[in-house]
């Protein structure tokens, strides 16, 4: 195979927007700005944001502790976190991973330099800017209408394994140190996804010995290769500007991931994730906790895991005083025809229906990036329709 055909093709682009972070540093006009602002019923409002206060006070985000789900601690211990990661996956489909085995340092060199790309002045930044036809690169997604609002962002998007997946031309060649330390954080981040998805899958599947064995293993094998690719988004929000409310800016709109599992890095000391749990409800802050990454179960992992674990709804919000960066390492099974659908075994009891479609990964993908961000619609239209459900 050669190095162009091993790459994902273009799967997409945006309607080309204005840069924010050039917007938000220079004046307004109240139509650039109109385009921007929401009212509640479009994901702004400040009774979201008091539902999210109000939400928070109850309930937060669960921790789970990847060294002692990896026995460093002990079999009881290792049980115990093992039970830990079973409920934040069931009840939650999101959660913070701590003592992740990813070197400070590592964390550390990749905020800096993401900071430092941000900072850089617009030309320099657009050396990297997206071409037409693609995702990859500096710009937006997701944008389909001239209509629709906008999120109050910039992104960088960038297919970061496996190596041949990449396009260096995308990739800043400013600050210097950026592709080093990208490369350095990217293999160790999906380490951690494939320690989680084999932990998940241990929680999930047949139970060891007997004629099952294979079985299992195999079963293993396809969980671990929801980890086989990964890309990066690194979002930057700007602060909100004097002439809007901080609440009346969505600075990502509500949406699932469409991948296998997520692993957020909370660049700035600022909040801005949320997460809305099944069944609607208020917005639940997803607070910087120093050190973590933020994991979640992505659409593909719903599918496969035929519903037992969901990818749950987030958005990010605007902080009215400090622009606010996140890096999310997607991990993704490789973009190729493979077909995946669900596990239906995955109870260990009988066989229970097909809820979703089976569908191959470069195919959904590119269903995605044609949409509008629009909550858990397209994992939806994978539903099957079953009578009995
Ligand atoms: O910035 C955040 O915290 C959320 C980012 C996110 O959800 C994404 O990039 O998919
Ligand atoms: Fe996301």
């Amino acid at each position: 195979m050669d190095d162009t055909s091993a790459k994902p093709r273009n799967l997409g682009a945006s309607l080309p927007v204005p840069n924010v972070q050039e917007l938000a540093g220079g004046e307004l006009t109240p139509a650039v700005l109109d385009r921007y602002l929401r009212g509640a019923d479009d994901g702004g409002g400040a009774a979201a944001a008091a539902a999210a206060a109000a939400a928070a006070e109850e309930e937060s985000v669960p921790v789970v502790d990847l060294g002692r789900l990896l026995g460093q601690d002990g079999g009881v211990a290792q049980e115990e976190e093992a039970s830990r990661l079973r409920a934040a996956c069931e009840e939650w489909g999101f959660f913070q991973v701590v003592n992740h085995g990813v070197p400070e340092q590592a964390i550390e060199d990749v905020k800096a330099d993401v900071e430092a790309f941000f900072a850089l002045p617009l030309a320099e930044k657009q050396a990297v800017a997206q071409g037409p036809g693609g995702i990859e690169g500096y710009g937006q997604a997701f944008v389909v209408s001239p209509e629709q609002k906008l999120d109050w962002a910039d992104m960088l998007f960038l297919s970061t394994l496996p190596p041949e997946y990449r396009s260096l031309n995308f990739w800043p060649s400013r600050p210097a140190t950026f592709r080093a330390s990208l490369e350095r954080y990217a293999g160790e981040v999906q380490r951690v996804a494939a320690h989680l998805l084999r932990a998940m899958a241990r929680n999930l599947l047949l139970p060891a010995g007997g004629g099952l064995k294979q079985q299992r293993k195999g079963q293993e094998e396809l969980l671990t290769r929801l980890a086989a690719a990964q890309a990066v988004r690194i979002n930057y929000y700007p602060a909100c500007p004097e002439e809007a409310h901080a609440d009346q800016l969505v600075g990502l709109s509500p949406h699932s991931d469409a991948v296998g599992l997520t692993l957020l890095l909370q660049v700035s000391p600022v909040a801005g994730l949320q997460i809305r749990r099944g069944g609607g409800g208020g917005w639940i802050p997803v607070e910087p906790l120093p050190g973590a990454l933020v994991a979640n179960v992505g659409d593909l992992l719903e599918v496969i895991t035929n519903g037992r674990y969901r990818s749950i709804e987030h958005r990010a919000v605007v902080d009215a005083r400090h622009h606010r960066v996140s890096v999310a390492a997607f991990h993704n099974a490789m973009f190729d025809d493979t077909p995946y659908g669900p596990i239906l075994n995955a109870s260990g009891g009988g066989e229970e229906p097909a809820r979703y479609r089976t569908i191959a990964v470069e195919d959904y993908v590119k269903l995605v990036l044609s949409s509008k961000l629009q909550g858990k619609n397209i994992m939806d239209a994978m539903k099957i329709n079953n009578p009995t459900h």
